[in-house]
């Protein structure tokens, strides 16, 4: 049966967002939101006092107040008393390993890049971080979770170590000579699963009932294949294990489609309330759901949503998901069996299986074997489209395919999740880029960046919004096809994609979150938050791609039609 409705994973009503109750579930928590919509500010500074203290000096406050919630200013009072001020959570953190001249600024031919490339080394140093000792000791004060290893920020008021970014940034360290402090990134998602069971979307106890598109084996990969130590896997081949086994047990949904049985994965939080980072977001529209169960699938939509690392798209709009004017009420994830999750756990089966055989445990090797190959098989019978000539989400509600162009339509390339031989893929996915109008007939690419989608909504995964990890599914998925057209396509947008983040660092002096598709050197914009700045994996893709093309890029557009 399918089962794409129930919220509950089993229990009678999912659990609240977190367990600190401040944070998530509280009556303060509520009216600080209230007056300042942006709640980041607060929820990155340390308590004064244990928060049940708090908690109960708030509803003495409000008894003396005649149960009316405080004014503004009563409010202000009542925080300074009980939050410091300075943010004593982080703190900045130079490995010995840092230098500002690296290998790759030798090969890199244009000179132009090679200072670009300087300027990226120098970035680094902006966003590295450590989380300071008293978090350690006091972990009850902070909404952040302490992890002991030096780490890089996303970026902007994303301060905290973020899951799927860290795979770029993981790939760019070790183009900028610090192998050390990509192994000690790996290992602080290695102790969150020690203790979590699972890696958050990020260290923040406000993200401890998500995940984010579970990228640890690749970062794994890109590391071991960096260094060779291959020691590093036997060491830890069991945690990252029981990572896969976590996505297993609690994302996996069985479905029928064509008479036949299936178990895929999908994005699925069950947890209710706001979130409490976008609290006035989610609580300005959820409040007004009547229905308990209702109101509680709409908080879970919200949460799925935002653990495909895709807050907000028209991807996870229901039945007429390509609409351009849906809001938070549309989002409906857990309808939708998403390419790109299938595609990445597929290739995680595949190198855990690789890897228990590398320990010579054949059992295991085995098991993910057969895991990988079922996974492999569903792609292909569930998500494939031999008319069209590409992957598509299926969309468990309606029984079809949803057959708009999104980027991770395209991620088995990146994957390598199919068995089809490259060359029919090749030939396939080209003319399918070229009917959706990503690339113009002479297969030249028609935007600066390959956007999103091609659907305006104003969400910011969405139309003309380009971002790094999609460029990378794209790019190196066409460069893993190994055809000719498919590696000058590559290098087309590849040379696009660095021009325009260097276009933009240029003028502004900073690498942006995510890029215009249309306008060079521009920020991407819309959503729910303001464009931010930093940026870890703009960083890391930019320097990926030097790396892969050293002699080839140039600070100029490859044209586009
Ligand atoms: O709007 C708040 C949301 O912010 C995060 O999402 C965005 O930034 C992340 C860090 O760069 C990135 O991983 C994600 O893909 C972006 O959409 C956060 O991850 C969300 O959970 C949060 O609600």
């Amino acid at each position: 049966n399918n089962d794409y409705n129930k919220v509950s994973n089993g229990l009678d009503r999912p659990p609240p967002p977190c367990n600190m109750p401040l944070w998530c579930n509280s009556d303060l928590f509520k009216q600080m939101s209230l007056y300042e919509h942006d709640t980041y500010a607060y929820m990155h500074k340390k308590l004064l006092h244990p928060q049940e203290e708090i908690l109960r000096d708030y509803d003495v406050e409000v008894e003396k107040n005649e149960g009316n919630p405080l004014s503004r200013s009563q409010l202000q009072t009542f925080i300074d008393k009980n939050m410091e001020d300075t943010r004593s959570e982080i703190v900045e953190f130079l490995p010995s390993e840092y230098k500002e001249e690296t290998d790759l600024m030798g090969r890199v031919k244009s000179p132009e890049y090679h200072e670009f490339l300087r300027a990226l080394q120098k970035i680094w140093k902006l966003l590295l971080r450590k989380v300071s000792l008293d978090v350690n000791e006091h972990e009850d004060r902070y909404s952040l979770i302490y992890i002991e290893k030096g780490f890089i920020v996303a970026g902007g008021h994303f301060r905290e170590l973020y899951y799927w970014d860290t795979y770029w940034v993981i790939n760019g360290l070790l183009l900028s000579d610090m192998p050390e402090t990509a192994k000690g990134i790996i290992e602080n998602f290695l102790a969150l699963i020690k203790r979590f069971k699972f890696i958050p979307n990020g260290t923040r106890v406000y993200y401890l009932n998500r995940s984010q598109p579970p990228l640890l084996p690749r970062m794994v990969n890109s590391y071991v294949r960096a260094t060779k130590n291959y020691d590093f896997i036997r060491a830890n081949l069991q945690v990252i294990t029981d990572e896969f086994e976590w996505w297993l047990q609690n994302r996996q949904v069985k479905f029928v489609k064509g008479g036949k049985s299936y178990g895929m994965f999908q994005y699925k939080v069950p947890a209710t309330g706001p979130r409490p980072e976008c609290y006035w977001n989610d609580y300005s529209v959820g409040d007004s759901i009547e229905s308990e169960e209702e109101r509680d699938r709409f908080y879970s939509n919200i949460k799925s949503a935002t653990e495909s690392g895709w807050d907000f798209s028209s991807r996870w709009f229901d039945e007429d998901y390509g609409r351009a004017n849906g809001s938070l009420l549309d989002l409906k994830p857990t309808i939708v069996i998403p390419v790109e999750l299938n595609a990445i756990l597929e290739e995680n089966a595949r190198l855990l299986s690789e890897w228990w055989h590398l320990v010579n445990d054949t059992k295991m090797a085995e098991k993910y074997a057969k895991i990988a190959d079922e996974l492999l098989q569903s792609i292909h019978e569930v998500l494939w489209r031999s008319d069209l000539g590409c992957w598509f989400d299926w969309d468990l509600k309606n029984e079809k395919h949803r057959e708009d162009f999104y980027l991770s339509n395209i991620t088995p390339l990146w994957t390598q999740s199919y068995s089809l031989r490259k060359k029919v893929v090749s030939e396939k996915i080209i003319q399918y880029l070229k009917r959706v109008g990503i690339l113009c007939e002479n297969g030249l690419p028609k935007f600066i960046a390959i956007p999103t989608s091609l659907i305006q909504s104003g969400h910011q995964w969405d139309y003309p919004n380009a971002w790094a990890p999609l460029q990378s599914f794209l790019i190196n998925g066409l460069i893993n096809l190994r055809t000719a057209k498919a590696e000058k396509i590559a290098l087309q947008l590849a040379q696009n994609w660095v021009y325009t983040t260097y276009v933009g660092h240029k003028n502004t002096t900073f690498m942006f979150e995510k890029y215009d598709a249309v306008q060079i050197g521009k920020t991407g914009g819309g959503g729910e938050y303001a464009p931010q700045t930093g940026f870890g994996w703009t960083n890391g893709f930019v320097i990926q791609l030097l790396g892969t093309y050293p002699e080839k890029l140039s600070p100029t557009a490859s044209k586009t039609c």
